[in-house]
């Protein structure tokens, strides 16, 4: 997982290394990775486990660079084929870091978190980051809060915040340099992910899916680049385009419905909100063409699981 080796030969005084950020569905874990980045470059939504893939994004500031990786929300509910390989990233990921966030939120501990909890070393110095502070309308409840949960797993340090709240943000980044070894940098400064532009486009029309469909549309749906052409200015001053075939994969008739909506709306308004943020992220024209295609039980056949990326 660590990237082979520096960018640059050493410079003196300089920090870098990995913060895994973990935590159950829907604690706030990519709206915590965005935020820490400063760009968004994981998707997010009031819906649990959007999330399926491990992302590294980078925020380089001062002499420090900190690497992150974001994980899916540990599900332990469903034992089908996606949700073992989802756990299987889950654990990978948090093996070989500097430091972990185990985001929960605030005032609140419940067996989802202890299953996740249970699945971290002794060995690395975890945070304990006391998430949507600004729900907890009790702030006195916090502190007996606190130190139930020293009880359950030694944190090095506790960090209430609000992942929506940009000083909170700067708080825990200025606490995590301290924990990152003196070493070069392993990216150009102005790096914020690892991960393609094709993926970029395809957790984009993932997240514009989950949030158009609302509660409505069941986790198992997925988003498949099938064209990805990048074509050069057409002139001096103007921007490049990009040329995306999309089908999002969805296991019945009904939700596939679902996803073209009344009369095409939904899923016009998909590519039409994808197309409008993908420009701004990528910095050029984006042209979109959307396709909804029907593979029932593809969530519980581990080929296809494979074949579609999650490994
Ligand atoms: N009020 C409040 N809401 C938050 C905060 N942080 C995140 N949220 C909301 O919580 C919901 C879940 O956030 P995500 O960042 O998608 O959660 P996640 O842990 O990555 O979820 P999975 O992908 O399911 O693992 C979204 O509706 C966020 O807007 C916070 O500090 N305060």
């Amino acid at each position: 997982m660590r990237p082979a080796g520096p960018v640059d030969a050493p410079v003196a005084g300089q920090r870098c290394g990995l913060i895994a950020i973990v935590g159950k569905p829907n604690v706030g874990k990519s709206t915590l990775l965005n935020a820490l980045v400063g760009q968004k470059i994981s998707i997010t939504s009031r819906k649990a486990q959007t999330t399926r893939h491990r992302i590294t994004g980078m925020h380089t500031v001062g002499a420090t660079q900190f690497v992150f990786v974001d994980t899916p929300g540990f599900q332990t509910i469903h034992g089908n084929a996606l949700n073992k390989s989802l756990n299987k990233t889950v654990v990978g990921a948090v093996a070989d870091v500097d430091l972990i966030l185990f985001v929960v939120e605030a005032g609140s501990f419940t067996p989802a978190d202890a299953r996740v909890l249970a699945l971290l070393g002794k060995n690395i110095p975890t945070l304990l980051i006391a998430n949507k502070l600004d729900n907890v309308h009790r702030r006195g409840d916090i502190a007996p809060w606190l130190q139930d949960m020293q009880a359950k797993h030694t944190f090095t340090e506790f960090v209430p915040m609000s992942a929506k709240n940009a000083k909170d943000v700067d708080r825990l980044l200025d606490i995590c340099a301290k924990y990152l070894p003196e070493q070069s940098w392993w990216y150009a400064a102005d790096e914020l992910t690892d991960r393609s532009e094709r993926f970029m486009a395809s957790e984009m029309v993932r997240e514009k899916l989950f949030r158009l469909t609302g509660d409505e549309l069941p986790y198992t749906s997925t988003v498949i680049i099938d064209k990805f052409e990048e074509e050069p200015p057409a002139k001096k001053g103007q921007k490049r385009l990009l040329r995306i075939a999309a089908s999002i994969v969805v296991e019945r008739d009904g939700h596939k419905a679902m996803v073209i909506g009344d009369k095409g709306e939904r899923i016009k308004r998909i590519g039409m909100e994808t197309r409008v943020e993908l420009e701004k992220l990528l910095d050029c024209k984006v042209f979109i063409e959307m396709w909804v295609k029907v593979r029932s039980g593809w969530a519980d056949d581990e080929a296809r699981v494979r074949s579609f990326g999650y490994e």
